[in-house]
């Protein structure tokens, strides 16, 4: 990187050669071959052939590598895959006789530790600093079976998170607790918590593990067993095969409004229905439906207005070797609303002008110039900057910033899917899956700006179109397998949905079991989700409903208020064994909903707060407590 003297001392020149270098290295980008990725996916190969051909891409058995490493990743949406490829790539270059292979967690069942030397994991949080879904069944059998134990096993975990959560790195590090338990020791290089996907303290991580293993000198191993154990075990079993890397291509069946939009401050939630006939896509009540969404044409184009660039320009696109025009990466691929802080140091590396330069110094101070980014991210004016643009509002606060697609490409989140909870029950019908989403749409610095799956599903998908989606898994938000067993219901807004499921199940199979439901919204007459279908089964006695419209009186009132105006009836379905469930917003209402919970509790069984948290905590190990909350 340049320094800040040359840029001070000799700018004009070396703009001119970055000038030159951009030019040069777009015509490269447009002259490149498309390529075809190594790990091209033939629609035929099996789940069995695929987890082989990922295990053992760093590991070609030509080597005749006999120093067996386990990289394990735990993903939601695919980065920690590429860093676990990333370890394993610089492990089986640097050393002759390591083998390093990959697995997802997923397939856990099939590693046996105790023929395992050494395991680096990578692993993501997701939610409200949990575990990524389908790695919390590997983490509980960790954490539960300790008879599996393996006291020779060195790990390390590279744990991947973002500061701006509550819970940093939190799935890391309830893996790096299960090791330590499970191996009796320490790791052979210390946990590395890793801040928005900042690959300098990735290598950073990368290199002190391969330094390790380079002096070490590991057993002789068994490199076939989980070959086999693959082959064996892992069958395809039909739904399975759709996930974020494949998924089911499902026509719209029906789109309606949920609410009554009159002004701007009226929220906008639609029911969108998908048609999964012939699928064979399988779901069950409480879980999530991941969309897959494209973004907006329009910011898609002010990106490219902003880079004055050839929309065509041939550029490599993240997680593969292909190569593809830029316009087709930023409508796909690319987070264009999350500023990352290497984006922001680029493009301040790349100013050309005196006003941008000035400009900069006065948002960021002098030294950020330097396009330092450990600078610029201990620099608490670049989070108040960041958190308030998206990647264009950048490339226009500095328009003489020479920034070309690849530095974009480069520096861009991947664009991950949305997930929203299913509202619809597969007993009802199996081709059937819907969900409820609320529209994100509001202004910043006087352009209007939109949620990019939500109003993907508002405005720019219709009847019959296809939309790219899968199922997420919720294991921890389940109905009672018990129909006698009494529901107690609580949500706000789209939290509703998944009580409209589990409803719809319950009066299919006629569940005898008592079903409450406390749901909360603004207007009874403008965004009371789903009314009709709850007033019906209200009145059919399917559920007892509570209500809270929190502007519809003086005095604001929430479900939290309600379910202490009926604090005996609670307590008394609690006290006789119903399963507790939350669903909606985790910042406000699920905290003001355990405390109110908390309170009932204390009350109803006249024990004190503490004891009541203890209460709380027993219901929730029996799964009696479940929560499906998020952060908005
Ligand atoms: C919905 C969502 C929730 C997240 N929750 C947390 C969190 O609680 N704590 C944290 O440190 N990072 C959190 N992250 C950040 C991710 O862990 C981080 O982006 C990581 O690089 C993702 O890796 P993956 O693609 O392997 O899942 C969250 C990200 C998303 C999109």
């Amino acid at each position: 990187m340049v320094s800040v003297t040359l840029i001070l001392l000799g700018f004009s020149a070396v703009g001119l050669c970055y000038v030159l270098w951009c030019i040069i290295q777009t015509k490269m980008e447009s002259r490149r071959d498309l390529k075809i990725p190594k790990s091209f996916k033939s629609s035929k190969e099996t789940e069995a052939e695929k987890a082989i051909r990922e295990m053992k891409e760093f590991c070609p058995e030509e080597d005749g590598r006999t120093q067996n490493v386990l990289v394990i990743y735990a993903t939601e949406y695919g980065f920690s895959k590429e860093v676990a490829r990333k370890v394993a790539e610089v492990l089986a270059d640097r050393i002759p006789d390591v083998a390093p292979r990959i697995i997802n967690a997923v397939h856990y069942n099939f590693i046996d530790f105790s023929k395992e030397q050494m395991c680096l994991v990578c692993c993501s949080t997701t939610g409200d600093g949990v575990i990524p879904t389908d790695s919390k069944e590997f983490y509980d059998l960790m954490s539960t079976e300790q008879d599996r134990s393996a006291p020779n096993l060195k790990f390390s975990v590279c744990a991947l998170g973002d500061r701006g959560y509550p819970h940093f790195c939190r799935g890391g590090h309830l893996f790096h607790s299960v090791l330590e338990s499970y191996t009796g020791s320490k790791p052979f290089v210390e946990m590395k918590e890793i801040d928005q996907e900042d690959w300098e303290e990735i290598e950073e991580w990368v290199e002190q593990v391969a330094g390790q293993v380079e002096s070490m000198s590991l057993e002789e191993a068994d490199s076939d067993y989980l070959e086999e154990a693959i082959k064996e075990g892992l069958h395809d079993s039909g739904d399975s095969n759709y996930s974020l890397a494949n998924p089911l291509h499902a026509p719209l069946q029906c789109k309606r409004p949920l609410t009554k939009v009159e002004s701007r401050d009226d929220k906008e939630t639609i029911h969108v229905e998908f048609d999964l006939s012939g699928s064979g896509l399988k779901y069950t009540c409480g879980d999530a439906l991941g969309i897959i969404a494209s973004n907006c044409p329009d910011e898609v184009n002010a990106l490219i207005e902003a880079l004055k660039c050839d929309p065509q320009t041939l550029v490599k696109a993240p997680g593969n070797d292909l190569y593809l025009p830029f316009e087709e990466i930023a409508l796909n691929s690319l987070d264009l609303k999350a500023v990352k802080p290497d984006f922001v140091a680029a493009v301040l590396g790349a100013i050309t002008s005196e006003d941008d330069r000035v400009y900069a110094t006065k948002i960021f101070g002098k030294s950020t110039l330097s396009g330092d980014v450990h600078h610029l991210k201990a620099n608490p004016a670049f989070h108040s900057f960041a958190s308030a643009r998206f990647m264009v509002d950048v490339l226009n606060s500095f328009p003489s910033a020479k920034v070309t697609p690849k530095i974009v490409v480069e520096h861009a989140r991947a664009l991950i899917p949305r997930f929203y909870s299913i509202s619809s029950s597969p007993n009802r019908d199996e081709n059937v899956v819907s969900i409820a989403a609320a529209v994100v749409r509001y202004e910043l610095f006087d352009v209007p700006r939109s949620g990019v799956a939500t109003t993907y599903l508002a405005d720019r998908v219709d009847e019959l179109d296809l939309v790219k989606l899968y199922i997420q898994k919720n294991n921890n938000f389940r109905l009672p397998t018990d129909d006698e067993k009494p529901i107690i219901m609580i949500g706000a807004g789209t939290g509703v949905a998944p009580y409209v499921a589990f409803l719809q199940d319950r009066e299919i199979r006629r569940a005898t079991g008592e079903a409450v439901l406390f749901f909360g919204c603004r207007h009874e007459d403008k965004d009371f989700l789903y009314k009709t279908e709850l007033q019906q089964w209200s009145d059919e006695g399917i559920v007892e409903l509570y209500t809270a419209f929190s502007r519809d009186t003086e005095k604001k009132v929430y479900i939290q208020h309600r379910m202490e105006e009926h604090g005996d009836r609670v307590w008394k379905l609690i006290d006789s064994g119903a399963h507790l469930y939350v669903c909606g917003d985790a910042n406000q209402m699920a905290k003001d909903v355990h405390q109110a919970l908390r309170r009932i509790i204390s009350t109803g069984a006249a024990i004190s707060d503490k004891e009541a948290d203890a209460y709380l905590e027993d219901l929730e190990k029996k799964s009696r407590y479940q929560r499906d909350v998020w952060l908005s």
